[in-house]
């Protein structure tokens, strides 16, 4: 599914932190976004998502054809994986197949009775982008998807990525590694960096930094 940003101007709490952003993703594409620390990946995926509304701008796509994968893994630690991955299933309304697409997707069978809680962190980030493929949301926004994962689950990643793109998917992926994606593009997220402070009227702390 292809989706366009157009002139977005995006805030985190008070702070307008990007403005101006205007891209389009095709489908079959990844855009990876690339920038320092700071720059703003997170603030523009998290606008895309609709968790921050937009300031100024539009997107073409609805926040219902998104899929975000934050840093956090959002995991209820009390259930375990398979239980987790029902969970979500039921809640994306996709069901036992869907949750069982993304068990595979991911290897986690073996760990499906485990408890979130007594995961490893990278079985963790793994129990967590398998919900992206359960969604089947055609949009994908990953957040430093590979924090925590070795080469042979970067690589399992990537191979969940390529089939999405692969079935007309589109993704945005914040990353600074090289997934050795076929369709990819990259964009440098601080050229559109907002330029000047926040309302200082909003800010407590504007005196005391003075
Ligand atoms: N809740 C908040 N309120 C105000 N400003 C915030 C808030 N969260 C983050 N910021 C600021 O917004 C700016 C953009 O942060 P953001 O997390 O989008 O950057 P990033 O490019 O994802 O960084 P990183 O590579 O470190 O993850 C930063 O200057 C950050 O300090």
């Amino acid at each position: 599914m292809e989706f366009e940003a157009q002139s977005l101007t995006c805030r985190r709490g008070e702070a307008i932190v990007l403005r101006d952003v205007s891209f389009r993703v095709r489908a079959g594409e990844a855009l990876i976004l690339r920038g320092p620390n700071g720059s703003g990946k997170t603030t523009l995926l998290r606008t895309l998502a609709g968790l921050t509304p937009a300031v100024a701008g539009k997107v073409t796509a609805p926040t219902e054809a998104m899929a975000y994968g934050a840093h956090a893994d959002g995991l209820k630690a009390q259930l375990t994986v398979a239980e987790n991955l029902a969970f979500w299933a039921a809640a994306f309304g996709t069901g036992p197949a869907a949750a069982a697409r993304a068990e595979a997707a991911f290897d986690l069978a073996p760990l499906r009775n485990r408890r979130a809680a007594d995961l490893s962190a990278g079985q963790k980030r793994r129990a967590a982008l398998a919900r992206l493929v359960l969604t089947d949301r055609p949009i994908w926004l990953l957040d430093e998807p590979t924090v925590s994962l070795d080469a042979e689950n970067t690589a399992r990643f990537a191979a969940a990525v390529q089939a999405h793109l692969a079935s007309g998917g589109a993704a945005l992926i914040a990353t600074h590694i090289d997934l050795g994606l076929p369709e990819t593009r990259l964009l440098d997220i601080s050229t559109f960096a907002a330029r000047g402070t926040p309302d200082r009227a909003a800010d407590p702390f504007a005196e005391a930094v003075e």
